[in-house]
């Protein structure tokens, strides 16, 4: 609910300490008025200010990207927050609240994660940007988003439930985009007795192994994220959460980051700040970025060229991002909406787009969640790679159709251009099924204006022909 703006304060240009200033209590304070019904205005001279006053990031550990999957209600969201709250004890992090996590509207009203959101903390050996990812299975195609930015994962699961369907969907995923290392937290063992755990923990590691995991060595924590939230418990709770970590900064290897090659960062959002430009955030894939570097984006069909005047990581100053960095970088004279998710972040000239490609596709079969039924050419599927998708027309080169469970050589016809490189993964999706995932075999060289054209009308066609079906 929109608070009710009882004063407005305007904050002078020429005030010393801004950031003093800025402190909506102290402001409330001198003012008598309640902090949250206040509105404070800065005038965008001083917001330039603010940005040159922020902190600058000190790199003294290595980075490491990690994040909470699993099914939906299972605490993943909770225990993001109660790893910042444990953290937060001993100055190692800002103490996150859960609806500080879930803030979008639609996500306060039905209690679920809808959108990624990204955290920052550290443990005495490493710093982490830590991903939630949504549950629920409407989001999956955020999920997907979220866990190709992670160099492995927390797979929470609820002692109530056990593994259920999303548990197994989002491990399957993760493992297609490549995270293999994971460490599991049994939740809510609040609420379930020993020998319940115990049963969950069995059926975990089996379900591990079934899918190619070490289902006998991932360490796997019980606790209650809840418990350790609301500082109940400590046994369940913050010493879990604590065991946890240390899981984490054992068990989830460093990644050797590529540093010597030309910087790619695919885009996951754009924003505007006034006064200031736009900003666009991710995961910087590979390379360096620094302040002042010349950049492209490149993607639907569109090459824009700018340069990076300013690049930040969790609202620090950075000198410079390093691959693997989730970063905000300021960029000079584009728009927000000149730049779309799903676009690639580059140095000039060293990334392509293309439209068709040849590849090698693993289908996944009906107990892995995968479709029923064998599939032929001309199959129209949604395409996930980076943090873009677009739909895609299947052709299959050397055989009728292809069953679940096979491995199929297939090339793919996109809508549109992307970037694309040979040796990357991507997953397809056919409606809300995994349909199976795959790499990039052989870049083609981009399709005819006509044979586009084709494809477009033949794709509309189709959604026409669904529609009245329906
Ligand atoms: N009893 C108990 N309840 C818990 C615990 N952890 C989380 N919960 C409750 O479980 C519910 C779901 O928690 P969330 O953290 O929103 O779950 P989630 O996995 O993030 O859900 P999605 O993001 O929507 O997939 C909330 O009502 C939590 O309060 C726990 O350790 N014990
Ligand atoms: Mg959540």
């Amino acid at each position: 609910m929109a608070s009710l703006v009882i004063s407005r304060i305007f904050v002078p240009a020429t005030h010393r300490s801004l950031r003093h200033l800025l402190n909506r209590k102290s402001i409330a304070k001198f003012h008598n008025y309640h902090a949250k019904n206040l509105q404070i205005i800065i005038p965008q001279s001083n917001q330039k200010r603010l940005y040159s006053e922020k902190k600058v990031f000190e790199r003294n550990k290595p980075h490491c990207n990690v994040g909470t999957i699993g099914h939906v209600d299972h605490g993943k969201t909770t225990l993001t927050a109660a790893i910042t709250k444990v953290l937060a004890d001993s100055k190692l992090a800002k103490a996150r609240g859960y609806a500080d996590i879930d803030n979008a509207p639609e996500e306060k009203a039905r209690g679920i994660t809808i959108n990624v959101a990204h955290i920052e903390y550290q443990t005495e050996k490493r710093h982490y940007g830590h991903t939630d990812c949504p549950g629920h299975a409407d989001y999956i195609k955020n999920m997907i988003t979220g866990a190709a930015q992670m160099d492995g994962a927390i797979l929470v699961v609820a002692a109530t439930d056990g593994v259920m369907p999303q548990t197994r969907e989002h491990l399957l995923l993760a493992k297609q985009i490549g995270v293999t290392d994971l460490v599991v937290f049994i939740n809510k063992v609040d609420t379930a007795d020993k020998e319940m755990v115990e049963l969950v923990e069995m059926e975990i590691r089996e379900l591990l192994t079934e899918m190619g995991f070490d289902g006998d060595s991932v360490p796997i924590i019980c606790g209650s994220a809840l418990c350790a939230l609301e500082g109940k418990d400590p046994e369940i709770g913050k010493n879990a959460i604590l065991k946890l970590l240390e899981a984490v900064d054992v068990h989830i290897p460093t990644p050797v980051r590529e540093l010597d090659k030309p910087f790619l960062l695919p885009v996951e959002h754009t924003y505007s700040i006034p006064g200031r430009g736009t900003v666009v955030t991710g995961r910087l894939e590979r390379g360096v970025v620094k302040k002042g570097a010349d950049c492209e984006f490149v993607g639907f069909s569109k090459v824009l060229k700018s340069t990076v005047t300013g690049v930040e990581m969790f609202h620090q100053i950075l000198e410079e991002a390093q691959a693997g960095d989730q970063l905000g970088a300021l960029v000079r004279g584009l728009k927000r909406d000149d730049i779309k998710r799903g676009m690639v972040m580059a140095k000039p000239g060293t990334v392509k787009s293309y439209d068709q490609i040849e590849s090698q596709v693993y289908v996944l079969s009906k107990e892995e969640g995968g479709r029923t039924k064998p599939f032929t050419s001309f199959i129209q599927l949604q395409m996930f790679c980076r943090t873009w998708d677009c739909a895609v027309q299947v052709v299959v080169p050397d055989k009728e159709m292809v069953m679940p469970g096979e491995d199929s050589k297939l090339i793919l016809k996109m809508m549109r251009p992307m970037v694309l490189e040979q040796g990357q993964r991507f997953t397809l999706r056919d409606g809300s099924v995994t349909l199976g995932t795959g790499v990039v075999t052989k870049v083609l060289p981009l399709m005819k204006e006509e044979e586009r054209q084709t494809l477009t009308e033949g794709k509309k066609a189709r959604e026409k022909k669904t529609a009245t079906q329906q």
